[in-house]
């Protein structure tokens, strides 16, 4: 399986349980894994044949501006739908979370993986 990705995608978006952070934009970090299959883009050299990582990306940069979940797991969850119903993704592992979020700690998030490798 061949993959796709998209790395450290940065977008501001109302995400958080607390009041404070409903009142605020804050930053998350997106990273995502897609299987796709290179070698048939490769021999036709045509982006009809690809996984069109900056659609995908323009899509999510769209959504998650607008969005305004509570939980990194929910945001993470409805990307992930996304980028399976609407580009045909088989699988994905997907990375989203808040870096500086926790004192102490580069970054805090979660990974999901979402359906099967081909
Ligand atoms: N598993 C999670 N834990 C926490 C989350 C979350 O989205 N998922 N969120 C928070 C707060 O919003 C925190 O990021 C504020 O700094 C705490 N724990």
């Amino acid at each position: 399986m061949d993959t796709v990705f998209i790395r450290g995608l940065q977008v501001e978006t109302v995400i958080g349980i607390f009041e404070w952070e409903r009142r605020i934009r804050q930053r998350v970090r997106i990273d995502l894994e897609m299987s796709a299959d290179v070698a048939r883009a490769a021999a036709t050299d045509s982006i009809d044949d690809a996984l069109d990582y900056k659609a995908i990306g323009k899509r999510i940069i769209g959504f998650v501006g607008e969005s305004e979940f509570l939980l990194v797991e929910t945001l993470a969850e409805e990307v992930a739908k996304i980028v399976r119903d609407e580009f045909g993704v088989a699988w994905l592992r997907l990375s989203v979370s808040k870096p500086g979020a926790l004192r102490g700690a580069d970054d805090v998030g979660v990974t999901i993986e979402r359906g099967e490798r081909r």
